[in-house]
């Protein structure tokens, strides 16, 4: 048994390659032999520039959940998990949350069941690979990004997608861990960001928590099951490392999985999108985005490949940086603004799937861990109220 502890120092361990799991220490005592074989394996990879894991680091369907992993010249098609593309939308409502009880019937039977009056077709699934900023102005969808990091991909490349399946799955919520939540500001604890903003306790917040339809996901799958068949590894079996399963960068099938990468990110913020246009008009109201993000995501960028499988990043909102820790669904969420330098940050409480499960960590031990390693303040909690999912 090793005594990894020798190398935990304050909310911080360090591999023996001096890469970083910034983790709790009850959190860090109880990750499992799978987990710290994982890391292992990826600290000693000669293509591993860095990797690094977050306080809800666990493990997650063959991969790691809270996991950064920085190589080069190879791709790890686990990096990301399979649900490629997810991410948070958060918007702020200037209505109190009590006053918009009768619209919410409407906008679940939209939001579950599709909206006659925003057709898509596969133009728009092309448009939206192609130029999704192009397309929501096209559109004339309400409620843009403020920012939101598009990358360059081959668009030569072939898909390996399923349009067609797309097409009928847009706009509305994905199936799987994935929703519309209805929320409100109940504790503000920085005032001057919320009086900049028009931000006050009652005020409704909608989560759009969506990646990809269940037919992308499925791509990703079969990705894997394709390189893995490739590397003759023989069978997956319970725990597996799927990091074995690896794809140099320069070839076609990597490329091609970039390429994909790169799309089905850009089909899940057109959908969030989508979805923000559809709450406005149905509430009739203005809609303030906070901040849109992926969490899930393989990007090439040279040489380097940047693999975040339930990682953020800070979102630029009107200057200032910001991003959203989730809780659950009887949780508070938690608006963020950085105070570090450090640019990366959990995306929630781990990966309990559709589920509120027992293996979700404690929000306020993640917040005071990321506080105390100075990466962010709180800015506001963000109440639960009701939830719409469509599974
Ligand atoms: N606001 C809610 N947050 C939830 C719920 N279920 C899970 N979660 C949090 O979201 C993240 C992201 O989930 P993932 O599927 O992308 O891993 C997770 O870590 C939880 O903190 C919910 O119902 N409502
Ligand atoms: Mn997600």
């Amino acid at each position: 048994m090793v005594h990894f502890s020798e190398y935990y120092n304050e909310g911080v361990y360090t591999t023996l390659k001096g890469n970083y799991i910034f983790i709790p220490k009850n959190r860090f005592q109880v990750l499992t032999k799978e987990v710290w074989n994982k890391i292992d394996y990826l600290d000693h990879h000669p293509h591993i520039m860095q990797i690094t894991g977050f306080p809800d680091l666990e493990d997650d369907e063959g991969g790691l959940n809270g996991f950064l992993i920085e190589s080069n010249e190879t791709v790890f098609p686990i990096g990301a998990g399979f649900d490629m593309g997810c991410g948070f939308r958060v918007i702020h409502i200037p209505r109190k949350w009590k006053e918009v009880r009768l619209e919410l019937n409407f906008l679940h039977q939209c939001l579950t069941n599709g909206v006659s009056g925003f057709p898509i077709d596969i133009n728009d699934i092309n448009m939206i690979m192609d130029d999704p900023i192009n397309w929501l102005n096209m559109r004339e969808v309400i409620g843009k990004s403020p920012e939101y990091p598009l990358f360059e991909y081959d668009q030569e490349r072939p898909t390996h997608l399923s349009l067609e399946e797309v097409s009928k799955n847009l706009v509305q919520i994905p199936s799987g861990n994935h929703f519309v939540e209805f929320r409100y500001v109940h504790s503000i604890e920085d005032t001057s960001f919320t009086n900049r903003y028009g931000i006050y306790e009652g005020d409704l917040m909608v989560f759009i928590h969506s990646g990809s339809d269940i037919s992308i996901k499925r791509t990703f799958m079969r990705y894997f099951a394709m390189i893995h068949a490739r590397l003759g590894l023989g069978n997956i079996k319970l725990n597996y490392n799927g990091y074995k399963v690896q794809v140099p960068l320069q070839t076609d099938l990597a490329q091609e999985f970039l390429a994909d990468a790169e799309r089905a990110s850009r089909l899940a913020f057109a959908n969030r999108s989508a979805i923000t246009h559809i709450i406005a008009e149905t509430l009739q109201s203005p809609v303030q985005v906070l901040l849109d993000n992926t969490h899930s995501s393989i990007r090439a960028v040279g040489n380097k490949v940047q693999h975040r499988h339930s990682v953020q990043t800070y979102m630029g909102f009107k200057g200032e940086d910001i991003a959203v820790i989730a809780g659950t669904a009887s949780h508070d969420c938690v608006l963020v603004k950085r105070s570090g330098q450090y640019p990366f940050l959990n995306h929630g409480v781990g990966s309990g799937g559709d589920q509120e499960a027992d293996s979700y960590f404690n929000i306020e031990e993640v917040l005071s861990h990321g506080s105390q390693l100075g990466w962010y303040h709180t800015v506001l909690r963000i109440h639960p109220w009701l939830a719409m999912r469509n599974n």
